[in-house]
């Protein structure tokens, strides 16, 4: 099966650009299918709205005769209908795979989307399905690329809706590997295609780059993950008995059993700390943290503020989605190995401030407070309230430290940020757009610590939607920073600064419509970045029912 494996990959990867060419006729027909109905719909579409509008006139000249109040009402109802009816077609989910579908509007739209198209057309039918099942890989690639319902919002307020069952799935909101075309000159990204690594699968070496798949296949030893989510699904009863060391049945093999694996799993550091005056008073914490937030001592900003975002988003920026490491979770920023790290320098001062707010609340896990600090620094400075949930442990040692050198490169491309965003952190074009422009909506960046120097917007120290704007409407060109000799981009009088990443967001047509969008909507864009912040803070924390996580020892 291996060899076949092998065989079978080596050949897709040769045929693949035969493979795409193979479905462009096909392709060729679909768009021009779609082009034509997208044609008649348009103009079926403006008939129908010049028959409302005369329909409307009639019925306003009829109407306001008689009864002004039912008419108004009638009318806010219509006009709220249709404006959720365009806001739902317009933010879409996997919005570089619309691109990709959505009508020509040009020539050569009509041909780049042709041969895009082939790319997804064969990836679907012909590479998965057989890689499929060789690998039992219960994963599917099939979608919608015109889902019915497509905010976030509504997810998270169906999901709040007690009693009320989501119709949406939520796989739905998550990139998917067809959302993630590289560009626009280079073949859609797809892992099958991947080339022999060495961080591949060491039966298959470059085989499977995905370490999840990885383990699926080559060993019945269970991942950490999946023996978590066997645990919490026992019976919880019975391994509460057995924490508070009660006998729970006559069998003592059953014993055993239980026992083993509870002792595998750390008990939550928060009960050591039950008697303390002060478990569980979260609100005290909050604010304790925002008292250590202004620090007249911390030149020349006089707060740790932006400090404390960025800290809270680099001790959750390793998260890997493919091995599950990294992550808020174990509050791994606390160890030497993690603060000492280069695209860490800085950030001791976050560090120090919350780690004395730690000996004041000693029942409280560092996984927890890292991740609370941001929450409230982001409050503090007038931005949107973030969903946070306490719960998370810290791991004993050292030895969880994630790789270093996760963390996002300043002088990369947009391939890049794709690449840490969507591929690693699970973010999708939207989220990462918005997660960019709000960290540097504040703050600066500081010649001692990473080179770059400057502030990226006028009012750093107050929250809003600036940096989309600046983006869009200053003049950028490149220049040295006279302390370190590094490169960043400049506006035309030198007052603020860029970071290659973040001009890259004009770069990828994609992360540039998510720009103008902000740079327009400042709740709009608040609501997205409370969001994306609270996703961040969730990755990698997989909670027992109980709401706690508990790691393995
Ligand atoms: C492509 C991704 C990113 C890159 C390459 C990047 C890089 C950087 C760099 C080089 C600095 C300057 C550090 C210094 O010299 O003090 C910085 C500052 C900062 N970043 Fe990011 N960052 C990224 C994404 C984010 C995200 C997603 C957030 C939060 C949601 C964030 C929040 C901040 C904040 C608040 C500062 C200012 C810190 C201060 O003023 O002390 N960054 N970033």
């Amino acid at each position: 099966m291996d060899a076949l494996e092998t065989c079978y990959m080596s050949v897709t990867d040769t045929l693949s650009p035969l493979g795409r060419l193979a479905f462009l006729p096909y392709s060729y027909v679909q768009t021009t299918l779609q082009t034509l109905r997208y044609l008649i719909m348009n103009t079926l579409s403006y008939c129908r709205l010049y028959f409302v509008y005369y329909y409307n006139l009639f019925y306003v000249l009829q109407e306001t005769e008689h009864d002004k109040d039912t008419f108004q009402i009638t009318y806010q109802q219509r006009k709220f209908n249709n404006e959720s009816r365009i806001r739902n077609k317009e933010l879409p989910v996997n919005d570089n795979v619309r691109d990709m579908f959505d009508p020509p509007t040009n020539i050569n739209q009509y041909f780049m989307r042709m041969w895009f198209r082939t790319g997804y057309y064969y990836d679907r039918f012909v590479v998965h399905s057989p890689i499929n099942i060789f690998n039992g890989s219960r994963r599917s690639y099939s979608y919608n690329p015109y889902p019915s319902i497509t905010t976030a919002k509504y997810l998270n307020s169906a999901k709040k809706n007690d009693g009320v069952k989501s119709s949406v799935n939520e796989k739905e909101f998550l990139p998917k590997p067809y959302s993630i075309v590289k560009t626009l000159e280079s073949k859609p990204y797809s892992p099958t295609f991947q080339k022999a690594s060495t961080s591949g699968c060491p039966m298959f070496p470059g085989l499977f780059t995905n370490q999840q798949i990885c383990e699926q296949t080559n060993s019945n030893e269970k991942t950490e993950r999946q023996e978590i989510e066997e645990i919490t699904k026992k019976d919880k009863d019975e391994i509460e008995d057995i924490q508070n060391d009660k006998t729970v049945s006559n069998s003592s093999s059953r014993n055993i059993f239980y026992k083993i694996k509870i002792k595998r799993k750390a008990t939550p550091k928060t009960d050591q700390y039950k008697d303390h005056v002060t478990y569980g008073r979260y609100d005290l914490v909050s604010q304790a943290i925002k008292n250590i937030i202004p620090q007249p001592s911390y030149k020349p900003e006089g707060t740790i503020g932006p400090n404390m975002i960025r800290f809270t988003w680099h001790c959750c920026a390793h998260y890997d989605s493919a091995s599950g490491t990294g992550g808020s979770s174990g509050g791994t920023m606390r160890f030497a190995q993690e603060f000492n790290d280069l695209g860490n320098t800085g950030l001791t001062t976050s560090k120090s401030y919350l780690d004395q707010v730690q000996q004041q609340f000693p029942w409280i896990t560092f996984a927890d407070l890292y991740t609370l600090a941001g929450v409230v620094a982001i409050e503090a400075i007038g931005g949107p309230k973030v969903e946070w949930k306490p719960g998370r442990s810290d791991c004993p040692d050292a030895n969880k430290v994630p790789p270093m050198g996760r963390l996002p490169i300043a002088t990369e491309d947009w391939s890049h940020i794709q690449e840490v965003f969507y591929n690693r952190l699970g973010f999708n074009a939207q989220e990462t757009v918005a997660l960019i422009g709000g960290g540097h909506g504040i703050g600066g960046c500081h010649s001692r610590y990473s080179g770059f120097n400057g502030i990226w917007t006028r009012n750093p120290f107050s929250w809003d939607n600036d940096f989309f704007k600046v983006l869009l409407e200053e003049n950028w060109s490149l220049g040295v920073v006279p302390e370190t000799g590094i490169e960043q981009y400049y506006n035309n009088d030198k007052s603020l600064m860029m970071l290659n990443t973040d001009v890259e967001l004009l770069r990828y047509p994609e992360f540039k419509r998510w720009v103008e969008i902000f740079a327009n909507d400042a709740k709009y864009f608040d609501e997205q970045f409370a969001f994306a912040f609270a996703k961040l803070l969730e990755l990698g924390v997989i909670r027992d029912s109980d709401g706690i996580q508990r790691v393995k020892i």
